[in-house]
Formats: structure tokens, sequence, C-alpha cells
């Protein structure tokens, strides 16, 4: 029996420190889990946008993800911005080759400030790589829409585009409704039997930066620690919430949400 919980994340290098691998280091710490990395890309990044990317070749990819499994151990994977349709293969590739699950795909494509975090046809190589193997999926609105090739204007529209993710293959999904209009944030969870949402208020405020990053490695962290998927994602909701709505004000754009605020929160 190990005594720490082990979580990887497979995802992009934000250097502002809001979103990517660096958001998603500074969740499993938060929630007492060991944090391992494999770096997708780099990006010069701020919270006034994307300056460059440079993505890595998907060879050290492996590498990195090999050196973890065979020696330290994982209990849980997700993964965030994975650049080309070449990485989501050998990313997947290696999730086969070592078993790796619970696993969380988070299926990053565009940042807030509108710049593409993914080249290449990204739905077919999601729905052909990722999808299949994903414990759950964790697509934004707009992801939602492009995934499963739809409009989604409504509640009900929300439902049978989370019914044709789990028809592509993952065996759930919550479809995030942080930029949905109303004074609550609700994700929808399905897991192909049974509907649930997830709400919380909304805060007003632009400091989003990395929300969706977090919010899935805190679903990684619960599910590394042995949760259930459901009480994973209220734990993440929690997490996420908390975050959001205590403010750090850094940069001049879309600032970072706050990953101490859990903690202070459980404090009290
Ligand atoms: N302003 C907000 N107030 C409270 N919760 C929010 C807010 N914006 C997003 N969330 C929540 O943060 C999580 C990430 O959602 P979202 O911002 O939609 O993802 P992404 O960052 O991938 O676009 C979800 O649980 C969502 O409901
Ligand atoms: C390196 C990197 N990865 C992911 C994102 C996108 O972060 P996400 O939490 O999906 O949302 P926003 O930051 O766009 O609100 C990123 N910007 N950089």
């Amino acid at each position: 029996m190990n005594q720490i919980a082990r979580a990887l994340t497979i995802a992009g290098s934000d250097s502002s420190g809001g979103a990517g691998i660096q958001a998603d280091l500074k969740t499993f710490q938060e929630l007492h889990v060991f944090g391992m990395s494999a770096i997708t890309a780099i990006t010069a990044q701020n919270t006034l946008g994307v300056q460059d990317v440079l993505e890595l070749n998907p060879d050290i990819v492996a590498k990195q993800i090999d050196s973890i499994v065979t020696d330290l151990g994982v209990d849980a994977v997700k993964t965030g911005m994975l650049a080309s349709p070449e990485i989501i293969e050998t990313v997947a590739a290696k999730i086969n080759e070592h078993h790796l699950a619970p696993f969380v795909v988070d299926p990053v494509m565009v940042s807030t400030s509108g710049h593409l975090l993914l080249t290449g046809d990204a739905r077919t190589s999601f729905k052909k790589w990722l999808l299949p193997l994903a414990t759950v999926i964790t697509p934004n609105l707009h992801e939602a829409e492009y995934l499963a090739d739809m409009k989604i204007t409504n509640w009900e529209e929300r439902k049978q585009a989370a019914q044709i993710l789990i028809d592509e293959g993952a065996q759930a999904v919550i479809i995030k409704g942080g930029h949905d209009v109303g004074e609550k944030a609700v994700d929808l969870f399905y897991d192909g039997s049974n509907f649930q949402s997830f709400s919380a208020p909304k805060t007003d405020t632009k400091n989003t930066h990395g929300t969706g990053c977090t919010f899935s490695a805190a679903i990684a962290a619960q599910l590394a620690k042995g949760d259930s998927l459901p009480d994973a994602i209220a734990k993440a909701k929690a997490f996420v919430t908390a975050a959001i709505s205590h403010p750090l004000s850094l940069g001049k754009g879309n600032g970072p949400t706050n990953h101490w605020a859990y903690r202070q929160e459980e404090k009290k």
C-alpha cells in the first residue's frame, strides 16, 4: 500500500502559472496528492494572452510518461493541452500500454484569449484515440459543441451532447457551464445511465484563467485517492469554486484563480 496517492498530468506549460501543468501541480499539492508531469508544449503566456507556443516532439512526451510509470507509479492521470494529433496518438498509446486509469480527459482546444492550443483535426483525433479510454471527459460548452458537432443552446441540448460523447466511447462526461449565462455555474454530469448537475454560485470576475485545468486536476487528484467519480466531481467543484471566489487579482488581463482558497476555507 502506497502512503501517498500519485497523479500524473500530461499537459502544456503555462509560463504565467494560472493554467496548464502549473495549475495542475498546484491543485494536486493542495489536495495532498503527489504530482508528476509530462510536458507536451511550452507556451509563452500571461494574463493578456498566449504570445507563443513550442510544441514538443511526441518522442520526449512518451519518454516522460515511461520514466514516471516505470519508477514511481501512477494512481490517476489527466490530460490537458496535447498540442497536436501526433501527441494525442502517442499519449493514447502510452495510456493503453501502461494501463493507466482512472483517466480524466480535459479536451483543451482554445485559451480564454482565443489562441488555438491544438493544431490539426482535433475532433477526429480526440474521438479516435482519447474518448474510448476516458474515465471522464470534461469539455466546456464550446468544446462540447465542437466534439458533439452540434449547437448547445439549452439544458436539453446539453444532455444530447453528453449522450453523443458517451456513444463515442467515454465512460462519463461532465459538460461545464462556466461560459453559460445565469447566476449559477452549473455543470452537467452523465455516466450513460444517470444525469446529475453540480451547481455553485457564479462569481462575477474576469479572473478565470485556468479554471478548467484546475477542475479536471482536482477530479484526477480525488480519483487518485480512491473517491468514486461523483464524489471526486463534487470535491473538485468545491475546490474550483473556492479558487474562483477568492481573487488574487494578478496581471492586467484574465488573472489566475487562487489555489490556496480551498485550504483556507477548510480551516474555518
Ligand atoms: N465565474 C465563475 N464562478 C463560479 N464557477 C465558475 C465560474 N466560471 C467557471 N466556473 C466553474 O469552473 C469550472 C471550469 O469551467 P469552465 O470555465 O467552463 O471551463 P474552461 O476553463 O475549460 O473554459 C466549472 O466547474 C465551472 O462551472
Ligand atoms: C498550457 C495551457 N493549457 C491549458 C490552457 C487552457 O486553460 P483552461 O483552464 O481550459 O481555460 P482558460 O485558461 O482558457 O480559461 C491554457 N491557457 N494554457
